[in-house]
């Protein structure tokens, strides 16, 4: 692109970006109080400058130069005062520090292929629903940088404007984009103890609270993400999460919660094995025996929905008098159950039928209430088929290597975003960083 176009096109943008500070300005005039004393201010001085008119008291003399010059302020007068009211709207919708900003976007190369940074338009601050958290949102015009390359450049913009980035989000249209920031001294804490109050809100929705980031509490509604594949190298604690996520089921009513554990169930103490709605699996045969009875269900459950017109089981529970239960099938280590490794061939068919139940749960499971929780610290592509995976929308992945985190992700950004001694860390496939609730599965939990 030669200079004259470049020129051209730098202008377009700062006229463009003028318009906006100036429609935000009169936005802020009126929102903001101290914005709007300022504007007061100026009104009262340009009054006041016109009733006494210094100007005529200035050029007293009888002088023909004295009377054109007083003639020529009188004019120029209004313009002043019009040139001084639209310096005082585009200085109300300029955010504070947003040249040091954009400069230092320019620094790191956040620029369009016209060498353009993108342009502060907003800076406001947000709280999270429950007020766990304080974001300051910084508001950009994108100039036609794209969200994929705000996240590639994520660590260069946190360090260049030192904060954290919570969130990266897109609005009118792809036109902005808006970064959730908190400073970067904020960090997740690296305990977070497990309260009931927080399943405030769970029922009848059947939400599941998973932790918090820094954008607040991480949720899971089993109406919109029925299945969900957590991944995490040993120690990671994805067991803790796993089993957060089945104390919040078993503490909601109509949830029946089948854990399969072919250690001989060791992870799973009393309070599990005792409480009315939680079953253990410990073996093949009787996983398998299971997961048929489950497809059928879920067969029956298709020509229930049918017959009354329901679109599914929330739909189901909310206007008919017997509510359906939810059914969660969880296992720790999902390679404990499919991996064919050494078996008989009698024995790997069993584990090619217990994969292909799955995968039906996996594909329809969701409209009736049927879900999967399935957890795995292998790095081993071949443990989990395409059909299983592809079809659990919501991953998680603690600490893990580039090969664990690119199973479960598809990217390898769980290793390089989640430290190496990190517990209780789980990065989202959306790009979410959270620090899961803590909890002891071996106190009182129902
Ligand atoms: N949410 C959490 N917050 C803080 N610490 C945690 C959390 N979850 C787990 N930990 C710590 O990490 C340790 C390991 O957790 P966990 O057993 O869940 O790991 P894991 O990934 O399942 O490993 P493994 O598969 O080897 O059992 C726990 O004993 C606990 O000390």
């Amino acid at each position: 692109m030669d200079n004259r176009k470049r020129n051209l096109l730098e202008q377009e943008t700062q006229r463009r970006y003028l318009l906006l500070l100036f429609q935000t300005g009169l936005k802020e005039i009126w929102t903001d109080q101290y914005r709007l004393k300022v504007l007061v201010l100026y009104l009262l001085t340009v009054l006041l400058f016109s009733i006494i008119r210094p100007w005529d008291l200035a050029y007293s003399g009888p002088d023909i130069f004295d009377a054109v010059s007083r003639i020529a302020f009188s004019l120029c007068f209004p313009f002043l005062v019009f040139g001084g009211l639209a310096v005082l709207i585009l200085w109300a919708g300029t955010p504070s520090k947003a040249k040091s900003i954009q400069n230092n976007l320019q620094r790191i190369g956040l620029v369009n292929h016209a060498g353009e940074t993108p342009l502060l338009v907003a800076v406001r601050t947000e709280e999270s629903d429950d007020m766990h958290s304080r974001m300051t949102v910084l508001e950009f015009l994108a100039c036609g940088v794209p969200k994929s390359v705000w996240e590639d450049k994520r660590a260069d913009i946190e360090t260049a404007l030192n904060i954290h980035i919570a969130d990266i989000r897109e609005s009118d249209g792809k036109r902005r984009i808006q970064l959730y920031t908190v400073p970067a001294t904020d960090e997740l804490p690296k305990l977070l103890p497990w309260k009931d109050a927080y399943l405030r809100d769970a029922f009848p929705a059947c939400k599941l609270v998973l932790g918090e980031s820094l954008l607040g509490p991480v949720t899971l509604d089993l109406n919109l993400i029925p299945h969900v594949l957590l991944g995490g190298g040993t120690g990671s604690g994805k067991s803790v999460l796993l089993k957060l996520m089945l104390m919040q089921c078993l503490k909601q009513p109509n949830i029946q919660v089948t854990i399969a554990d072919f250690k001989g169930g060791v992870d799973f103490g009393s309070p599990w094995r005792k409480h009315p709605n939680c079953k253990l699996i410990l073996d093949r045969e009787t996983l398998l025996c299971y997961l048929d009875d489950v497809t059928e269900k879920l067969e029956q459950r298709k020509d229930i929905l049918g017959k009354v017109e329901r679109r599914d089981i929330y739909d189901y529970n909310r206007h008919e008098p017997i509510p359906m239960d939810r059914i969660v099938f969880a296992v720790d280590e999902v390679a404990e159950i499919l991996d064919k490794t050494g078996l008989t061939k009698e024995e790997k068919e069993q584990v090619a039928r217990i994969e292909n139940r799955l995968s039906t749960i996996a594909r329809q499971g969701r409209a009736f209430g049927i879900h999967l929780f399935l957890s795995t610290q292998r790095p081993d592509a071949n443990i989990l088929s395409g059909q299983i995976k592809n079809n659990i929308g919501y991953r998680i992945c603690g600490r893990a290597d580039h090969v664990l985190s690119s199973i479960i992700l598809d990217n390898t950004d769980a290793s390089d975003k989640i430290l190496h001694d990190a517990q209780g860390r789980f990065l989202t496939g959306d790009g979410t960083v959270f620090q899961a609730y803590w909890f002891d599965d071996t106190k009182k939990m129902f």
